[in-house]
């Protein structure tokens, strides 16, 4: 067996901490060390850290405590694995900036479902011949983010390849604020929150006599984890930060 991993999480708690750990208990190679609640005071914090003595720190958090919970592991040298969502382009760059001068690994995916990463892939692949283009997100209705980071993430690789075109009717007009969704370089995201939803999106293109759909749907918060279990083990042997787990699947 390869070296043991000890890894806590930010989280345990929660829809997605909960299934972390289930994964956790099946891999030999990973040991639960604990829940890290970041939000106790530093003299707590440094006290759990010392206990736990974790490798890893998974963190399925909130928008409000990722950025923190970073910079903790930057503090104790520990290397985060992140599926929270939320963190805005400047902190993400900071992040960057900040583990490439540490050199220490870390990992930031705003979809750990290998799906959603396919999903994103081939609308991008799309984009580069269909650049008109709307993206829908779909969630269950507890999520605090909108739109999703899936889908910035999205919306982030169309853009680097979509040729820039001002899409729908120049003269549309919204008789509700918001009936067009979010504005994106040039085209749309709609966010849906329902109860009975878990992760789904749909990224849909549309041309001359033609109209294409890329759908990927999350059944379960299960579909996350061969994600999260690689990024554990992949973030071990890194130094600095990725963003996307599409960069360790390449
Ligand atoms: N990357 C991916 O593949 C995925 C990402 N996500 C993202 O993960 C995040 C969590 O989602 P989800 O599990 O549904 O959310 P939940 O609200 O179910 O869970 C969040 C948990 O974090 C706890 N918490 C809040 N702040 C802290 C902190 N500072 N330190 C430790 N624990 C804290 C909460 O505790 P308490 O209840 O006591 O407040 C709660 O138990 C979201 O940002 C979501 O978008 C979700 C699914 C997949
Ligand atoms: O909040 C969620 O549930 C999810 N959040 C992530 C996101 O914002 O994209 C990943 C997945 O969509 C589930």
């Amino acid at each position: 067996m390869d070296k043991q991993i000890r890894v806590a999480v930010a989280g345990a708690n929660g829809r997605m901490g909960q299934e972390v750990v289930k994964m956790l208990a099946q891999d030999a190679q990973l040991i639960y060390t604990g829940n890290l609640d970041t939000r106790l005071g530093s003299e707590e914090i440094n006290k759990q850290m010392e206990e736990m003595k974790p490798d890893v720190l998974v963190d399925f958090t909130t928008p409000h405590s990722v950025y923190k919970n970073m910079e903790l592991c930057l503090a104790h040298g520990v290397r985060p694995v992140v599926g929270t969502t939320g963190l805005t382009p400047e902190q993400l760059q900071e992040m960057t900036d900040r583990y490439k001068e540490a050199g220490l690994g870390a990992i930031i995916a705003p979809n750990f479902a290998i799906g959603a990463i396919l999903c994103m892939k081939f609308a991008a692949m799309a984009a580069k011949y269909m650049p008109h283009v709307e993206i829908i997100e779909l969630h269950h209705d507890r999520k605090l983010d909108a739109p999703s980071g899936t889908a910035l993430k999205t919306a982030e690789m169309i853009a680097a390849v979509r040729q820039e075109l001002k899409q729908g009717h120049p003269e549309e007009a919204e008789t509700i604020p918001g009936a067009r969704g979010a504005e994106y370089e040039g085209f749309r995201i709609h966010s849906v929150r329902l109860p009975g939803m878990v992760a789904h999106q749909e990224v849909l293109f549309g041309s001359t006599g033609q109209t294409l759909s890329i759908r990927h749907d999350s059944i379960n918060r299960e579909s996350f984890m061969p994600g999260v279990n690689l990024a554990i083990k992949a973030v071990m042997s890194m130094y600095g930060l990725i963003y996307g787990l599409e960069h360790l699947i390449d």
